[in-house]
């Protein structure tokens, strides 16, 4: 390339004459130039520095340094010292007059070349130093409006997810959601919404809402615009919650919903509403099913108290306050006795025939007293082996005899703070009565086998089927302990006597026992109520409720089955010399002509039977039951003749033989 600009002056330096240095020079578009500080003369001047001082550059290259800073010389000197010393120097504010007249202001960088260069040379690169701070402010500005515009993107990015959430959200909710704007238009509908509804968005977005799903009340009366709290919402700017309203659905079928109504604003102005809305159609209809069920059990059970009202005063007079069924006086009588010794903590000894209800009365006085709360605890006198019964009621501890492997709580103690009820109390054996009166006198015992006195507050009722006076006087029963038990007696009636309640007994006993074996109710005829009037009980009440259940499991179309042996005439008496016959109880009467039927009292037929009873368990060896039994012998029942015994008090034992059973 020909040299047309740069200027070699005086010594031309070989190097820089030379070849892609010479170019490279000349090319750079920073104004550079060559001087020699010691001569004070410019060696080599680029174009660009010609441009840079307003003139050619081999004019340039002709100046002296000292001329183009002719005012600055003091500070050109140090700059140039500095290069000199240092090897690189810089400085700023060198201010060059151009021979137009403009001024320049220039930075300059000086560089000490090496000494091969061909002497004392400095290499100037200068810069402008307005350039140069404008291009500071466009790269300033440029990189504002970089960072500008990235910080743009990512803002725009962040509304892009959230507009992609919200709209997840708004396809996920199980509540219907819909948008309108401030004229009741709608601006967006979520899937759940076009599916409770049945429109499809596009067919919502854009119309006016309470139109199109929710012009009509429940009653189908119409529903005004302006009573729609859901525009009420964002013309008021407040929320409106509604509990029970319907939306019409597309094919014309109402939904009941809930829904909420909360107000847009945009800049503090209210620009429209969403309404968030479920369908409660199922949860209202199950309500409402609860309610009428609640209401109909309501009225079931006012019914139901009416209605038991009416029969408890139907059967007040039937069954008194303690459960003892019997309109007859003597039960009357038995209820009052009651009444007036539950309250206190007197001793009672029920006294009456097996089956008469001694245990309903002790039961009742227990019931009624003060003790009710703690437990009643009922020994069978009569069931527990004589050996046993001073642990049976006191208890006793472990090792105390043989058998006795742990500790053990006795019915005394069992009792304490309520009722004993020492049932058949008549047959605790003689040397026991004296341990069971000192406790009744003292409130004292030991348990067999232990020192320790333990204390009890225990009230006792006792009942029996002896006669225990009698007993008395026989020497088998302590008259103290007598009079202990016997503070305030009760007897109880025995059914042959107050025949009049046998109806409401059985009548009792029948419901009992068709609701106990899941039955359809039975009813007693007039017949069936004269059978059991015409029979004499021997069993008493519990005879009669075996007879009925036997009844109500033998009935075949509703007609109740009897099983009553001796309901018939007695047999005639026989007389003192005969000895007695022992005929077949039930059929006595169809052997008995109108000639030789005798007229006999009840003592006399109550006599003929014991007789008759008694030969036959003395024939059979004191045996009941079997082909070789009494009962056999005598055409009863087993359990018919067990009942007889105890109501005639025969011990079967006495007929014991060692061949008998
Ligand atoms: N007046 C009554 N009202 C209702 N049920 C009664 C009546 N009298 C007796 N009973 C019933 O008859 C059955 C026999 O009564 P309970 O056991 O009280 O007689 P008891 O005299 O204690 O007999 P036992 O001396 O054999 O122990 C029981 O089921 C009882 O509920």
């Amino acid at each position: 390339m020909p040299d047309t600009s740069a200027t070699r002056v005086n010594r031309p330096p070989v190097p820089l004459a030379a070849g892609l240095h010479r170019l490279l020079f000349q090319a750079a578009a920073q104004p550079m130039l060559v001087f020699d500080p010691i001569a004070d003369r410019i060696l080599l001047a680029n174009p660009a520095a010609g441009r840079l001082y307003g003139m050619p550059a081999d004019t340039l290259a002709a100046l002296r340094m000292s001329e183009l800073h002719a005012g600055q010389m003091p500070a050109l000197v140090v700059f140039t010292e500095a290069v000199l010393d240092k090897g690189h120097a810089w400085t700023r504010g060198m201010a060059i007059t151009r021979p137009d007249g403009s001024d320049v202001v220039a930075e300059y960088d000086g560089t000490r070349l090496p000494p091969d260069a061909g002497g004392t040379l400095i290499l100037l690169v200068a810069t402008d130093q307005d350039d140069r701070h404008r291009r500071d402010v466009d790269a300033e500005a440029d990189a504002y409006l970089k960072s500008g515009i990235a910080e743009w993107r990512r803002v725009e990015r962040f509304f892009r997810d959230v507009e992609r959430q919200n709209q997840l959200i708004l396809r996920a909710a199980g509540e219907g959601i819909y948008g309108i704007n401030a004229d009741g238009h709608t601006t967006f509908v979520n899937p759940a919404a076009e599916r409770l509804l049945g429109w499809r968005a596009e067919e919502l977005v854009g119309h006016d809402m309470h139109g199109m799903v929710h012009h009509t009340h429940a009653d189908g009366s119409h529903y005004p615009e302006h009573e729609c709290p859901i525009y009420a919402a964002f013309r008021e700017g407040e929320i409106r919650h509604v509990e029970d309203e319907v939306f019409w659905c597309r094919d014309g079928r109402p939904i009941r919903v809930e829904y909420t109504s909360t107000p847009i604003r945009d800049r503090g102005m209210v620009v429209g509403a969403v309404i968030v809305f479920r369908d409660v159609t199922s949860r209202r209809e199950a309500e409402e099913r609860l309610h009428a069920a609640l209401a109909e059990v309501d009225a079931l059970r006012e019914r139901l108290e009416r209605e038991n009202a009416y029969l408890l005063e139907e059967i007040r007079t039937e069954v008194n306050h303690h459960h003892i069924i019997g309109r007859n006086a003597a039960i009357q009588k038995i209820a009052q006795q009651i009444d007036l010794v539950a309250p206190t903590d007197a001793n009672v000894l029920i006294t009456g025939e097996s089956g008469t209800g001694k245990e309903l009365i002790a039961r009742a006085i227990h019931e009624a007293g003060r003790r009710s709360h703690r437990p009643l605890i009922r020994v069978n006198c009569a069931a527990i082996p004589r050996e046993l019964f001073e642990s049976e009621f006191f208890g006793h501890v472990r090792g105390a005899f043989t058998g006795a492997v742990r500790d053990r709580v006795g019915r005394f103690e069992l009792a304490d703070g309520g009722t004993l009820f020492l049932d058949e109390v008549g047959e605790i054996p003689l040397e026991l009565q004296g341990k069971l009166l000192r406790v009744l006198q003292e409130g004292h015992f030991e348990r067999v086998g232990e020192e320790r006195t333990r204390a009890v507050d225990v009230r006792i009722v006792a009942a029996t089927n002896r006669d225990l006076k009698d007993e008395v006087r026989r020497g088998r029963f302590r008259e103290d302990l007598y009079f202990r038990l016997n503070v305030f007696p009760i007897e109880s009636v025995p059914l042959r006597e107050r025949l009049d309640d046998v109806p409401l007994l059985a009548a009792h006993f029948l419901a009992q026992t068709c609701r106990r074996l899941n039955i359809p109710a039975l009813k007693l005829t007039r017949g069936d109520v004269e059978r059991l009037t015409g029979y004499d009980w021997p069993g008493n009440v519990r005879e009669l409720e075996n007879v009925i259940e036997r009844a109500a499991i033998l009935a075949s179309g509703g007609r109740l089955r009897f099983d009553l042996e001796m309901r018939d005439p007695p047999p005639a008496i026989p007389g003192p010399a005969s000895p007695v016959a022992i005929a077949p109880m039930a059929g006595a009467a169809e052997t008995a002509t109108a000639e030789s039927a005798a007229i006999i009292t009840e003592t006399e037929r109550r006599n003929r039977d014991r007789q008759a009873i008694e030969a036959a368990l003395s024939r059979c060896g004191g045996r009941i039951y079997g082909p070789a039994g009494a009962a056999a012998l005598l055409d009863l029942p087993p359990t018919t003749l067990a009942s007889r015994l105890r109501a005639l008090r025969i011990d079967a034992r006495r007929f014991k033989t060692p061949a008998g059973g």
